[in-house]
């Protein structure tokens, strides 16, 4: 969070069993700095926790700095980022194990909160949604059901017998501990299946870009003004570009690419009827079939346009460690360059770029392509 957020100092406190509390961290804080203050809780559900013991810190903390101001950010999940983790996690236990033929039994911490709970299940099937797992069974370690060896039992009884096991959780505890230890004791019961536990979430960066979200999110600049990128003018004659996907978004992309003389490899199964007259003219390379790491050659510049999430992230991940800019359609942030509404117009090109409002740069193009008009 210090390197993502160079401008805000950041405290650390602890609800319990560690030190220092929240109310502390946040006064000694204030003292140093100001007493504007964020506390974003590095909590996944809403629960006890989240709903009173912080806001009760906060209080307590309020009461003992003159002029204080603190502002109380959502808690974390469910996120799409941090299924970016959970992912990375299960795909790390999965040793050699196919997503096919492994379920997965998602547990989380149980809550009073009927809307955590449900936050869970939404989670675990969005896990579903999202890869090609066999299932991915919604477990709770306390609270509420189903508990961890029921939720194996409907794994097994689905004729799974492949599982992994994985926590919901941020860092090694008592959840972690009882998570192994359950998941142990029912393995040790079916000798026919076989059980791994994935790793719990740990530090890593789709946390930390959660929480500066969170963070972000309560602030009054947010959202901020302008657009968050820097805006540039790219030469692409005669350098390689690499698109992927050959549907709606790339037959509106490619002529302006095209026009500025990139040396275009389009790399997508299908391509719509204007996209394949464009390839027929010879205007592109068409390669017929899906992405593969090694489309990204000498491409200085890549546009990741296909309907398929994973590819566009396994494109988006080479094209980041080649230090090559990406464009991601389906999720911007994951993606390294935002595409302009542009307009050529008077031996001007207009370029507009928002804040991921697509429609409003395309409206306020038009109406700076018609002000020179006139
Ligand atoms: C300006 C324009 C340029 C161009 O494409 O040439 C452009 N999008 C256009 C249209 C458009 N985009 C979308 C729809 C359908 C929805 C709707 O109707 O609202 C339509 C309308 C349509 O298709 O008619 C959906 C959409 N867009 C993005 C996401 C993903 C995300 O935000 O994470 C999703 C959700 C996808 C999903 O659901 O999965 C992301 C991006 N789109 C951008 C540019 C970049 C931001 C630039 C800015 O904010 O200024 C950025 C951040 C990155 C990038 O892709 O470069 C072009 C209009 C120009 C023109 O019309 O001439
Ligand atoms: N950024 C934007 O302006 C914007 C606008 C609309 C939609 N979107 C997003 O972008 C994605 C693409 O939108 P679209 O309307 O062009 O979709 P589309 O369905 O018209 O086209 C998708 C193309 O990707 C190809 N494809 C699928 N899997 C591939 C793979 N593994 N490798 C290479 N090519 C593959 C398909 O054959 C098809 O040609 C959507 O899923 C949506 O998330 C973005």
């Amino acid at each position: 969070m210090r390197d993502r957020l160079p401008d805000a100092p950041v405290s650390v406190g602890f609800v319990e069993l560690a030190e220092p509390s929240i109310t502390e961290a946040l006064a000694e804080a204030m003292g140093e700095h100001g007493p504007r203050a964020v506390v974003v809780p590095l909590m996944l559900g809403t629960g006890g926790h989240v709903r009173s013991d912080i806001p009760g810190f906060i209080d307590a903390a309020r009461s003992a700095v003159p002029g204080a101001h603190v502002d109380y950010a959502a808690h974390l999940g469910p996120h799409p980022r941090l299924l970016d983790a959970v992912e990375a996690r299960l795909h790390a236990a999965l040793g050699g194990w196919a997503e096919p033929e492994t379920t997965v039994v998602f547990v989380g911490r149980g809550a009073l909160v009927p809307e955590a709970n449900a936050d869970h299940v939404h989670l675990a099937r969005l896990l579903l949604e999202r890869g090609e797992w066999a299932d991915v069974e919604p477990a709770f370690i306390q609270v509420t059901r189903p508990s961890l060896p029921t939720a194996l039992d409907r794994a097994y009884a689905a004729g799974a017998r492949r599982i992994v096991v994985m926590g919901h959780w941020l860092f090694p505890g008592m959840l972690s501990t009882w998570t192994w230890k359950q998941a142990d004791g029912w393995a040790a019961a079916h000798a026919d299946a076989e059980v791994r536990v994935a790793d719990v979430i740990g530090p890593c960066a789709e946390l930390a870009d959660v929480v500066v979200e969170r963070y972000l999110e309560v602030l009054p600049e947010a959202p901020p003004h302008g657009s968050p990128t820097y805006l540039a003018g790219l030469w692409l004659r005669n350098r390689d570009v690499l698109v992927l996907g050959g549907g709606r978004v790339a037959e509106r992309r490619v002529p302006r690419l095209l026009e500025a003389g990139a040396r275009l490899r389009l790399v997508s199964p299908t391509l719509t009827p204007a996209l394949r007259a464009l390839a027929e003219e010879g205007r592109f390379e068409w390669i017929p079939r899906a992405f593969l790491d090694s489309d990204l050659g000498d491409a200085w510049y890549v546009l990741a346009a296909t309907n398929d999430p994973t590819a566009n992230r396994a494109a988006s991940d080479i094209a980041e460690s080649h230090h090559r800019f990406c464009v991601r359609a389906d999720d911007a942030r994951a993606g390294t360059a935002w595409t302009p509404a542009t307009a050529d117009a008077h031996g001007l090109t207009v370029a507009v770029i928002g804040n991921r409002d697509p429609r409003l740069s395309r409206a306020v193009r038009d109406a700076v392509v018609g002000l020179l008009g006139s």
